[in-house]
Parts: structure tokens; C-alpha cells; sequence
């Protein structure tokens, strides 16, 4: 049987109340008041976001979330932007007459797809995700994950085994690839020049080859290598659920495998939390999990009590 978590003692707390005889004014001042123990708590850390390519095709949620990476950054924080892009590289592989075929989340990549990914990733969605921050008053700069060397990468490999034979049978993934090494220098140059890096998860391999890398994996490696306070997966859904469709507010690794292995993690939920995992074991303090359809939803996580996703620890 699967056990929720619900911690006892609330995430985010002490905020003072906020009356129903306040004026609004009032209000928005208790709730600035509010977010003070927050603020402390986080200045001049390093928070990574991954900003999944479904949410940006939402006008008002896009711009509610330049506005929340601004604001981290107005208030003291320092926000790294991991996006993805697969609807968006979906279209253009359609307009361009070419099929992709995804295994295990994960898009099949041949030689003359990779320049078409890398374009939409590091072109068009990389600036329209700076473009988002920018335009809520901070400065963003949009990077490559090839940039100053930030992703070296190398092919993925990944097996399947054969229901009939047993055998354990690799799977060509093509140039789909998997941080080998993560150079942070110029994300510390950005950072300590005020500017707010977004990075499109492409790679660079040894031999000068471009490798196309899930987005979550790009965002885990990153928020290990930089040892991120949190790294903010947003997502499609609440956070990780229990067999009751609850938010589980608290996962460590052993629960974590344990629903794995139980089947009540499943799909695309699988990589994530490992990628959250991953990421913890590597140096990020800790990972959390949550709703990016809910406007200013890095807020609600880092600056009130309610603390809405799920939070994963070693
Ligand atoms: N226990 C679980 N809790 C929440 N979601 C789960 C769970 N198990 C599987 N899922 C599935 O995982 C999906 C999120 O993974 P994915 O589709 O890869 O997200 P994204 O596209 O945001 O990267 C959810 O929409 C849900 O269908
Ligand atoms: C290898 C692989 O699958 N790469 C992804 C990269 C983009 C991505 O991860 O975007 P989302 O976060 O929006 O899904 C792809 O080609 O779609």
C-alpha cells in the first residue's frame, strides 16, 4: 500500500493573516509583509526552473511566468531557466514533411532532424522564453546549451529487453543525447553580471557533434552542478500523486522507488522524479515537483505556505 506524506510541519509558514475586513490595498501590503520570512530565506540562492513547452503556448500563463522569474531575480534570487520546446519542434518537423517517433519520452532524433531541433530550440523558443522575462523588466539572455561549453554530452544509450528471447536489446535513439559533463562558468558569468540565463537542452559531444537532450534531464544536471537551492520542475499535474489523486507533499528516494516499483509512479512521472533524484544526489538541495497550468506558480512555491508541489529529498 502507498503512503501519502503529509509533512506535520507546513513547508513555507509565518506569514501574518490577512484579514476580511482589509482593504484590498491593505491586503496586498499584509500579503508583500508576508512574504518577507521567504524573501530571507532564499535571497542570493540559485533556484532552476524547467519551463516545459506545453506552458508556453498559453498567453496569460506565459507571461505570469516572466513575470515570476523577474520578480526572483528583482527580489534577490537567482534564477536559471531551463525550457523545452517538443510541441513546438513537433510543428515544425510537420510543416518540414518529417516524421518523429518518440521511445520512452524521448523524441527519436536522426541527422536531419537535429539542425531542425536545434534551430527551434535554440532559436526561436530560446528567445521567445527570454523575450517573456525581458519584457517583465529583468534581463534575460538566451543560451545554448553548446555555449561556453555548459552541456558536453554523449549519445544516449538505452536498452529494452525482448519479451520473447529475454535478450537485452539497445535502442538507437539517434542523436538523442545525456549531459557527460556540465561547465557552469558561464552561467556564473551571467549571474554575476545581473542577467538571467535561459538555456535550450542541446549539447555539444566530443567530436563537435549536436546532441538533443529531454529538457528535465538538462534541467537536473544543471541544478546538481550548480547545487541549486530547488530545482522547479513544472508540469501538467499538481505534483506526484497517491492512489487517492492527493498531492504527496514529500517524497525521499526510498518512497520514490518504492511507488516506481508499486506502479502508482508511471510514464513520464518515471524520468522525472529519477531526474529529481538525480539532481539531489549531485548537489541541488532539493527538487520540487509542480502544477506550471496554476499562474505564478513558482510563487506560490518558494513565497507563501502553501507550497503546492511535491517536494523530493535524498
Ligand atoms: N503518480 C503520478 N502522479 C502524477 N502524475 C503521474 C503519476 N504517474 C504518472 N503520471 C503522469 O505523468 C505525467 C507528467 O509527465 P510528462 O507527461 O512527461 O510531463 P511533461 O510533459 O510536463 O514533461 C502526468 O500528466 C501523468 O499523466
Ligand atoms: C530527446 C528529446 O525528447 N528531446 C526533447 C527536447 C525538448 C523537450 O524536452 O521539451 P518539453 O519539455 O517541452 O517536452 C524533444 O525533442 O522534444
Amino acid at each position: 500500500m502507498t503512503k501519502t506524506i503529509h509533512g506535520t510541519q507546513p513547508r513555507n509558514a509565518g506569514e501574518p493573516p490577512i484579514a476580511a475586513d482589509m482593504t484590498d490595498a491593505q491586503q496586498q501590503a499584509a500579503i508583500l509583509a508576508g512574504a518577507l520570512p521567504y524573501l530571507r530565506r532564499y535571497a542570493g540562492d540559485t533556484i532552476v526552473v524547467k519551463y516545459g513547452g506545453h506552458a508556453m503556448g498559453e498567453g496569460r500563463l506565459a507571461d505570469a511566468f516572466g513575470h515570476d522569474i523577474a520578480l526572483l531575480k528583482l527580489v534577490g534570487v537567482n534564477p536559471i531557466v531551463v525550457h523545452g520546446g517538443g510541441p513546438q519542434i513537433s510543428s515544425m518537423l510537420e510543416r518540414l514533411k518529417l516524421r518523429s517517433e518518440f521511445i520512452d519520452g524521448l523524441r527519436v532524433t536522426d541527422q536531419s532532424m537535429v539542425d531542425v531541433i536545434e534551430m527551434v530550440l535554440s532559436g526561436s523558443v530560446n528567445k521567445q522564453v527570454a523575450e517573456l522575462i525581458n519584457r517583465a523588466g529583468a534581463l534575460a539572455v538566451g543560451i545554448s546549451g553548446k555555449d561556453g561549453g555548459l552541456i558536453m554530452a554523449r549519445k544516449l544509450v538505452r536498452t529494452r529487453r525482448d519479451p520473447d528471447s529475454e535478450i537485452e536489446k539497445v535502442i538507437d535513439l539517434g542523436f538523442v543525447g545525456e549531459p557527460e559533463k556540465i561547465d557552469p562558468r558561464v552561467l556564473y558569468a551571467l549571474l554575476g553580471s545581473g542577467l538571467i540565463p535561459v538555456i535550450a537542452p542541446v549539447g555539444v559531444g566530443a567530436d563537435g557533434e549536436t546532441y538533443n537532450i529531454n529538457a528535465d534531464t538538462a534541467a537536473g544536471a544543471i541544478a546538481g552542478a550548480v547545487h541549486a537551492t530547488r530545482l522547479l520542475m513544472l508540469t501538467d499535474v499538481p505534483g506526484v500523486l497517491d492512489e487517492h489523486g492527493q498531492v504527496i507533499e514529500e517524497l525521499t528516494a526510498e518512497e520514490a522507488y518504492r511507488l516506481i516499483r508499486e506502479g502508482q509512479i508511471t510514464g513520464g512521472m518515471i524520468p522525472k522524479v529519477e531526474t529529481c533524484l538525480q539532481a539531489v544526489r549531485a548537489g541541488a538541495k532539493a527538487a520540487v515537483i509542480l502544477d506550471g497550468r496554476v499562474p505564478h506558480t513558482c510563487l506560490l512555491e518558494l513565497f507563501t505556505r502553501a507550497g503546492p508541489g511535491t517536494l523530493i529529498t535524498a
